[in-house]
């Protein structure tokens, strides 16, 4: 059930429901029609679900590490992290996945953590690229390894349903940092992990 006394960003719930209702009218529908009444109240629902993202501090997730792994120091990757965002331009949801890799130095953090990271930026407004660089930012930043590596691959769909209307065309982005970015042998070995083909 609905509070409607929730604000967000210093927003009511019946401010932001009123704008959905002006975007309908403005779409050429009647809000007040049957099938739309309870429309207005399900938008603001999953713009809650899907902007979720602002309510995270993605760098706590990284806080918790784990020293015990018997001096493991190779490579660990991360791949195929499904991921929904919008894009900052048209709201118009962008649907991918990213690979996340890093060379530990000395701790490791639970698996879940990188996965969590890419949520809480993906649910947010999004430049590809911007996502792409703020996740591996999080990750040296915190947990300091010897280098991280991201690649996201993603569909926007301000461009598949709008617009130039290009199906089947995804943009990758990548943001290496560290031993991923000055070492060709690591960049080429998390590549060929996440079946890239310049790896
Ligand atoms: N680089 C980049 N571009 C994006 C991303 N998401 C959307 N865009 C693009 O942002 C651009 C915005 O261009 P504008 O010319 O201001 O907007 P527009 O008139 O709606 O452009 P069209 O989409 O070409 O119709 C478009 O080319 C989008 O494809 C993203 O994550 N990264
Ligand atoms: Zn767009």
């Amino acid at each position: 059930m609905a509070n409607p006394d929730e604000q967000r960003n210093g927003v009511g719930r019946d401010e932001a429901e009123q704008a959905v209702r002006t975007l309908l009218r403005w779409a050429g529908d009647n809000p007040e029609r049957e099938g739309l009444l309870d429309t207005p109240k399900r938008v603001v629902d999953a713009y809650g679900d899907w902007f979720s993202g602002y309510a995270e501090e993605p760098h706590e997730y990284l806080e918790r590490t784990f020293e015990e792994v018997c001096g493991y120091d190779e490579m660990i990757v991360l791949r195929d992290i499904q991921f929904e965002s919008h894009c900052e331009h048209h709201m118009a949801p962008i649907i991918g996945r990213a690979h996340v890799g890093y060379l530990p130095d000395g701790k490791v953090v639970g698996i879940s953590k990188l996965a969590r990271v890419v949520e809480a930026y993906a649910r947010r407004f999004q430049v590809q690229e911007k996502m792409t660089a703020q996740i591996a930012h999080v990750i040296q930043d915190v947990l300091k390894p010897r280098g991280v590596g991201v690649v996201v691959e993603a569909s926007h769909e301000c461009m598949t349903t709008r617009g130039v209307h290009k199906r089947g065309v995804s943009m990758v982005t990548s943001k290496m940092v560290g031993g991923f970015r000055d070492d060709a042998r690591t960049r080429q070995e998390f590549l060929r992990f996440i079946g890239d083909p310049r790896g």
